[in-house]
This record gives structure tokens, C-alpha cells and sequence, in this order.
């Protein structure tokens, strides 16, 4: 396939890299040279644009592919609060787009499981339930993008969430939830590539449910993988949807 990277940042040079070990051509880069110039006509020549730009430029991207008529693979994060106007444009305009938080397979294992498990504990009220995400200091977004969809599993399967609110922890700072509220912790500590854990606490005992990643590199792989994986197809997708785990929930 021929490639458009939008973003060339830390994951946009790693996809780079795992596309062309796949086989595949990069036809255009859009980064901090070009990016204020580019327009649809310069997507012409590509069979997928991978977006993994910023929170603020991701819709604009979006916007483009769908002009040019490219299907579109978003990785950043940060820009679900125009999810339904974006899915609602790519339907009406018989585009094709697929987004997630988070490509690798551990992570949507760990999706699949966490439902699961959430369901499990519903039951048991004597547990409160919270997540936790850690991330480098450079992460413009708080909670992160798998947190959110974490937290979105929990609360789908957990009678005593209604919402979820984030907490930015510093040094010294104590998080604060309503008890209808699932907490996201969000932690920044150096280079962490990403790191997310469920909590179940009860007075006698604790359940920890965590996916640690060593690197970004099953993020990258697996948008590349999802770039493959839309070729011939029309419509709105999830990441989630390339993976069939079996179980039901
Ligand atoms: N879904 C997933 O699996 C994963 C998602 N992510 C998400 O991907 C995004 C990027 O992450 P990462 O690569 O680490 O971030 P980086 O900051 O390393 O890279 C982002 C790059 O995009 C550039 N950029 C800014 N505006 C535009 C634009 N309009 N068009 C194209 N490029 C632009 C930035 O340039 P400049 O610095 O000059 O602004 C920067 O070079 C984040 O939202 C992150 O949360 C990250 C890892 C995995
Ligand atoms: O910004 C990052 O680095 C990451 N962002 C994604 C997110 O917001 O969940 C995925 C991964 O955790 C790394």
C-alpha cells in the first residue's frame, strides 16, 4: 500500500519504519514543515492516510482524508468529544475511517477482559473499583485515550458508575471522586511508554488488573495492521472490531 503519514512525531516514525518492513511505500509525510500547506489534492496517490498527530489537529486531518477520499486510520487520541459529528460526516459521505486509543494487542485483550471481569464484580458492592494510567511527561492529553475506553468498559457493566472524572496527580495531591464516580488517576512520570491498571479494593483484599507496555512498538505495528486490515472496506470502524476474542459480554 502507499502510505500518508500525517504526524511524524514519535509513533509516525516508528509506523514509518514497520510499513516499510511490511512492504509498504510512504507516499507523503505531513509534519511541521509542510503541515500548514498541505491540501486534499496532495493526498492524491495514497491508498490510507495513518494519523498520529495532536489532540487539536486530529478533526482538521479527519476533515482532509474525508476530502480526498482516503481511508483514514486515527491513532491520537484526545479528540473524542467530536466522535459522533465525525462519525455522523463519514456515514453521510460513504467514507472510511477507523480510530482507536490504543492499537496494540495486549491492550485490547485487556479491553476485552476487563468488561468481563467488571461484570463479574458487580455483584460484589463491597468493592469500589478505580483505573490508573501512566504516562511520559511529554502526553499532552489527561486521561489518556485507553483509560477513557477502560473506564467506558467499567462503567458499561458496573451499576454503581455513572460517569467517570480524571485526577491530574502531582506530588502530594489526594484524589477526589463522588462514589457514583469511577476515578482515572493520571500520572506523568518520565519516559513510561503507557501503563494502565484496574483496581478493585475492598476492606480485606485488592484485585490489580494491569498491561504495562515496554515500548511503543505494538502500537505501532498494530496501526499498520489496522491500515491492512481496512483496504476494500467503506464504513466507520473500532480497533476493537479487527479482533475477535470469543466470550460473551
Ligand atoms: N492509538 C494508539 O495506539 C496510540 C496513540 N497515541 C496518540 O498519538 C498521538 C501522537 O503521539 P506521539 O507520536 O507520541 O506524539 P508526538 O508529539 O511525538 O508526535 C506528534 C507529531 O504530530 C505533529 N503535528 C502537529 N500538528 C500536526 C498536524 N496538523 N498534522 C500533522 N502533524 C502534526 C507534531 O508536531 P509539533 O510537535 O511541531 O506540534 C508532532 O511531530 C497522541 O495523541 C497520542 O496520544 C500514541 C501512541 C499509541
Ligand atoms: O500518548 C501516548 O504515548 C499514548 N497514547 C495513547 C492513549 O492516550 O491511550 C495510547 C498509549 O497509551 C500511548
Amino acid at each position: 500500500m502507499k502510505i500518508a503519514l500525517l504526524g511524524y512525531g514519535k509513533m509516525g516514525r516508528l509506523i514509518e519504519r514497520f510499513a516499510q518492513q511490511r512492504g509498504h511505500q510512504i507516499q507523503l509525510v505531513v509534519d511541521e514543515n509542510n503541515r500548514e500547506d498541505i491540501s486534499a489534492a496532495d493526498l492524491a496517490g495514497a491508498n490510507v492516510a495513518i494519523d498520529f498527530s495532536r489532540p487539536e489537529a486530529a478533526v482538521a486531518n479527519i476533515d482532509l482524508c474525508f476530502e480526498a477520499n482516503i481511508p483514514l486510520v486515527v491513532g491520537t487520541t484526545g479528540w473524542y468529544d467530536q466522535l459522533d459529528h465525525v462519525k455522523k460526516r463519514c456515514l453521510d459521505g460513504n467514507k472510511t475511517l477507523l480510530y482507536g486509543s490504543n492499537f496494540s494487542i495486549g491492550v485490547n485483550v485487556f479491553f476485552h477482559i476487563n468488561k468481563l471481569l467488571a461484570a463479574a464484580m458487580n455483584p460484589y458492592k463491597q468493592y469500589d473499583v478505580q483505573v490508573e494510567e501512566i504516562h511520559h511527561t511529554q502526553k499532552l492529553d489527561a486521561p489518556s485515550g485507553t483509560a477513557i475506553t477502560i473506564a467506558e468498559g467499567i462503567i458499561g457493566h458496573t451499576d454503581s458508575k455513572t460517569e467517570w472524572i480524571n485526577n491530574l496527580i502531582g506530588e502530594g495531591d489526594e484524589a477526589i471522586a463522588k462514589t457514583n464516580q469511577l476515578l482515572i488517576e493520571s500520572h506523568r512520570i518520565d519516559e513510561v511508554p503507557g501503563t494502565h491498571t484496574v483496581l478493585y479494593s475492598s476492606e480485606v483484599d485488592q484485585i490489580e488488573f494491569k498491561h504495562t507496555a515496554h515500548s511503543r512498538a505494538g502500537f505501532a505495528l498494530g496501526a499498520v495492521v489496522a491500515a491492512e486490515w481496512l483496504e476494500g472496506k467503506t464504513g466507520f470502524y473500532q480497533v476493537t472490531e479487527m479482533f475477535n476474542f470469543g466470550g460473551r459480554i
